[in-house]
């Protein structure tokens, strides 16, 4: 099984998330191959929280998917893909919307997960959804975004990964 996990992180939350996923992926299934795709933008956000908060809201409320630093070649060699956002307001993170527009996800079975302040998941699953136009997206896994919230999400992680065509709608 090919997997590629793709995420945005924009303070490390995220990124640790994944990183424990594919940890558990790989104890999990057996001959498990793993890709990394960090949805990097060109122009980064502000490390200021305010500015970013300002950055961000702009964006989504424009719809606007900035371009990002790289990009993979393609994602048809995977099985199964995993996309990765922080909760901003609600949503996802826009250069997670810049990776899903640059490529046809509507035949792929997806894994969304998210970190996020208190509010959960929001509208994120809806919305990967939406734009992948995929009917197989699975359950989204939501983990509050501090240390040991995550590091303490195995469990839930292993629950949900259990049955990845199970959790499929
Ligand atoms: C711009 C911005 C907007 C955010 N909006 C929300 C929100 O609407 N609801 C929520 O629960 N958390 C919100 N948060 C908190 C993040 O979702 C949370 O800190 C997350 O774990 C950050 O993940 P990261 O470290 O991978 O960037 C927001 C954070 C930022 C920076």
């Amino acid at each position: 099984m090919k997997i590629l996990i793709a995420y945005y992180s924009h303070s490390a939350n995220t990124k640790k998330l994944a990183e424990i996923i594919a940890k558990v992926l790989k104890s999990e299934f057996q001959n498990v191959k793993i890709d990394f795709f960090y949805t990097e933008p060109e122009k980064p956000y502000s490390s200021n929280y305010n500015k970013v908060l300002e950055e961000s809201k702009r964006d989504i409320k424009n719809n606007h998917k900035p371009k990002l630093k790289n990009n993979i070649a393609s994602i048809d060699d995977y099985d199964v893909i995993f996309i990765g956002s922080p909760n901003w307001w609600n949503t996802m993170a826009s250069p997670v919307g810049s990776f899903i527009s640059s490529f046809d996800f509507s035949n792929k079975i997806i894994m969304p997960f998210c970190t996020h302040g208190g509010g959960g998941a929001g509208i994120i699953r809806t919305d990967i959804e939406k734009l992948t136009k995929s009917k197989q997206v699975g359950k989204i896994l939501s983990v509050y975004g501090n240390t040991s919230s995550i590091n303490n999400s195995e469990s839930e992680i292993e629950k949900w990964i259990k049955n990845i065509k199970i959790n499929v709608k």
